[in-house]
């Protein structure tokens, strides 16, 4: 084996820039050369691409975003565009390619194994952390402490004027985000997709809460953490419904892109660290079609499909604390 080439596919991490760092230093150690692919698959559909050598890769570690730019492309889901892959890549002399990305990035790695005779590996990078077989992925923990420092703050101002604020955070279909922010600072309810079936009931459920709350601690701040696309309109709606029933303002607030963006927090750089390197052993290793994780800190591989067929489960002790133990009757 001699030639790897990497590319950052769907929602940017912060800790992408990590792996690849550590990717091209690992590579170098066992004298393989490195390209990067542009734009995740579209460079790879149109050949666009540059050399990574350890130069390409110093004063990156603490950079958010990806220097390969990331993308999504609906048009690799075609037997054409993995044949044109496939081509490039064994036009290059490419002998792995190392996919850094979401469950849906790996899909797109499992799709192109179908034609390309070299190796696919895929390594976890989301924010959404929705990827089974490794306990987290890389960039989750940034977009905890990311939304954390922004419920602080909107908690301030909510406990100022004694306001109700609807905070929405990121997780496309996954509450892992939400969660955990919400533990973390103290939010009185939190709606997450793998628990939230029928919103109607919800919001009954928060305003019996919020009337309990109100009687016990009188008029005071009330926060509640969703996930997004959890219905229409998201927490704008939400708070229409819940001002609608109970004639009392609720401010929504969106979180948005600030969690994809920052300096990656430390367990970010180590893990994108330890999985760029064990990435690139495992290819030497003569692996293919596999995914990296690491569980109970022990680097693990997993044939790709497990990220997508498996569906990863929320803490369910986390769960219950938030929404049974601390709940005022
Ligand atoms: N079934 C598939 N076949 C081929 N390619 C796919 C498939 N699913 C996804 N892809 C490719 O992977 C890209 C990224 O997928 P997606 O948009 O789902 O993001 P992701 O990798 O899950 O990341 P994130 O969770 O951060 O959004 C898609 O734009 C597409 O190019
Ligand atoms: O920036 P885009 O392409 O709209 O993607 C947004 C999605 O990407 C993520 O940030 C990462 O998967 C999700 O949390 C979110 O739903």
């Amino acid at each position: 084996m001699k030639k790897i080439a990497i590319l950052t596919s769907g929602g940017d991490a912060p800790g992408m820039n990590a792996c690849i760092r550590s990717i091209v230093l690992t590579a170098e150690h066992y004298e393989l050369e490195v390209i990067g692919y542009k734009h995740g698959y579209n460079g790879l559909i149109d050949q666009e691409y540059k050399l990574l050598a350890p130069a390409n890769v110093t004063n990156i570690i603490q950079r958010g975003g990806t220097i390969l730019k990331s993308g999504r492309c609906d048009d690799f889901h075609t037997e054409e565009a993995g044949r044109a892959a496939a081509n490039n890549l064994q036009d290059l002399n490419v002998d792995v390619l190392l996919v850094i990305g979401g469950n849906g990035s790996f899909r797109g790695a499992h799709h192109l194994c179908k034609y390309y005779k070299g190796q696919v590996i895929g390594l976890p990078g989301t924010i959404d952390n929705d990827i089974s077989g490794t306990d987290a992925t890389i960039g989750y923990y940034t977009a905890i402490e990311t939304a954390l420092d922004s419920i602080d703050k909107v908690r301030d101002t909510a406990d100022a004027f004694e306001r109700i604020f609807l905070i929405e955070v990121m997780g496309r279909h996954a509450g892992f985000i939400a969660l955990n922010a919400a533990v973390a600072s103290a939010a009185d309810r939190v709606l997450v997709p793998e628990d939230c079936h029928d919103i109607d009931l919800e919001v009954d459920k928060i305003i019996e809460h919020l009337h309990a709350v109100y009687s016990q601690r009188g008029i005071s701040s009330f926060i509640v953490v969703t996930s997004e696309n959890l219905l229409p309109g998201g927490v704008i709606t939400l708070a229409k419904m819940i001002t609608d029933k109970t004639k009392i303002e609720c401010r929504p607030v969106i979180l948005g892109h600030v969690q994809r963006g920052g300096s990656p927090v430390s367990q970010d750089r180590i893990l994108a660290t330890k999985l760029g390197a064990y990435a690139v052993e495992q290819a030497l290793a003569g692996q293919n079609n596999i995914m990296v994780g690491e569980h109970n800190s022990q680097l693990v591989t997993h044939p790709i499909e497990i990220s997508w067929q498996q569906k990863k489960p929320l803490d369910e002790y986390l769960l219950k604390i938030q929404q049974q133990l601390f709940h005022t009757k």
